[in-house]
C-alpha cells in the first residue's frame, strides 16, 4: 500500500503562523516521523486522518484519493477507514472496555447490534488478553490495558491503516518495551501499514522501515535510513 502525500497548510493564532509541508510518496509500510515538540507531526497525522483540511495538496492511500484539493475530493474521516490511536488513548470514560472496543464498529450514529459484532469484540477481547478487566472502565485499567483497548478498538474495524500519535508516551519504561514489542509482532502478523509519530528515537529503531524526521513544519529523510524504498515525490 502506497503512501503518496503532499499537505500544505498554514495556522495563524495571533502574530505567529505555522507553516505546514510536508510531502511523502513512498512503499513502505512502516512510517515512523521523528521530531521535537511544535514542528507538526500531530498536524500531519491529523490532515491525513481527514480531521484538518489542507490548504492545498493531495492525500493518497494506495488507489484510493483522501484529498485531493485541485479535483474538490476530501473524503470524511469515517470515509477514510483509517484508524488514529491518540496520544492518551482517547478512550470514552462511562464506557467499560468492551464496550470501547464495540465502538470501533459503530458507523456514525448508526449502532448496528448483531451476533457478527459480538464475535470480533471477543476475539479482540482475546487477542489482547482483555477478557479478565472487561468489565472495567478506563480510569480501573493500567497504561498497557488502556493502550491495548485502544488499539483493539482501532483495529477492530480492520482499517486501510494505522495513524500511531506518540503511542508509548505515557507507558513508564519497562511496560514501554513489552507494549513496543508487542504492537510491533501484532503489525507484522496484521500487515496494516502504519505511520508513527514521535519525539522518541527507540520508536524509530523498533518499528522505523522508513524514518523521517520533522522540523518547523518540514519532513525530511532521515540520513541514517538506508532503506531503499522512499522517493520523494518532486511535484505536488
Ligand atoms: N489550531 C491551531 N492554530 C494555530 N497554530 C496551531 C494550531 N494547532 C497547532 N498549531 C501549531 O502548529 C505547530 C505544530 O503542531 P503539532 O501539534 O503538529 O506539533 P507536534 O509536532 O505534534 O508536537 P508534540 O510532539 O508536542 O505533540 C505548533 O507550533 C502549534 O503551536
Amino acid at each position: 500500500m502506497r503512501f503518496n502525500f503532499h499537505i500544505q497548510k498554514r495556522l495563524s493564532s495571533n502574530s505567529r503562523v505555522f507553516d505546514l509541508d510536508v510531502r511523502l510518496n513512498t512503499d513502505s509500510q512502516r512510517i515512523v516521523i521523528l521530531g521535537e515538540s511544535g514542528s507538526g507531526k500531530s498536524l500531519t497525522l491529523k490532515a491525513i486522518a481527514g480531521l484538518i483540511t489542507p490548504d492545498a495538496g493531495h492525500i493518497e492511500l494506495g488507489n484510493q484519493t483522501l484529498f485531493n484539493k485541485t479535483k474538490r475530493i476530501n473524503q470524511a474521516p469515517q470515509q477514510r477507514h483509517l484508524a488514529y490511536l491518540f496520544q492518551d488513548y482517547a478512550l470514552f470514560p462511562h464506557l467499560n472496555v468492551r464496550q470501547n472496543i464495540a465502538f470501533g464498529l459503530v458507523r456514525g450514529w448508526f449502532n448496528p447490534q448483531g451476533k457478527n459484532k459480538d464475535a470480533k469484540v471477543e476475539y479482540w477481547l482475546d487477542a489482547f488478553q482483555l477478557q479478565a478487566v472487561a468489565h472495567q472502565l478506563p480510569h480501573e485499567l493500567s497504561g498497557g490495558q488502556k493502550q491495548r483497548t485502544a488499539l483493539a478498538r482501532a483495529l477492530i474495524s480492520q482499517p486501510a491503516a494505522l495513524l500511531l500519535d506518540e503511542p508509548f508516551a505515557a507507558l513508564d519504561p519497562a511496560l514501554r518495551i513489552v507494549m513496543r514489542k508487542e504492537l510491533d509482532a501484532l503489525q507484522r502478523s496484521l500487515k496494516v501499514p502504519m505511520i508513527l509519530i514521535t519525539h522518541d528515537p527507540d520508536d524509530a529503531e523498533v518499528f522505523g522501515e522508513q524514518v523521517m524526521s520533522m522540523h518547523d513544519g518540514r519532513l525530511y529523510e532521515d540520513p541514517q535510513c538506508e532503506n531503499e524504498a522512499l522517493v520523494m515525490a518532486d511535484v505536488a
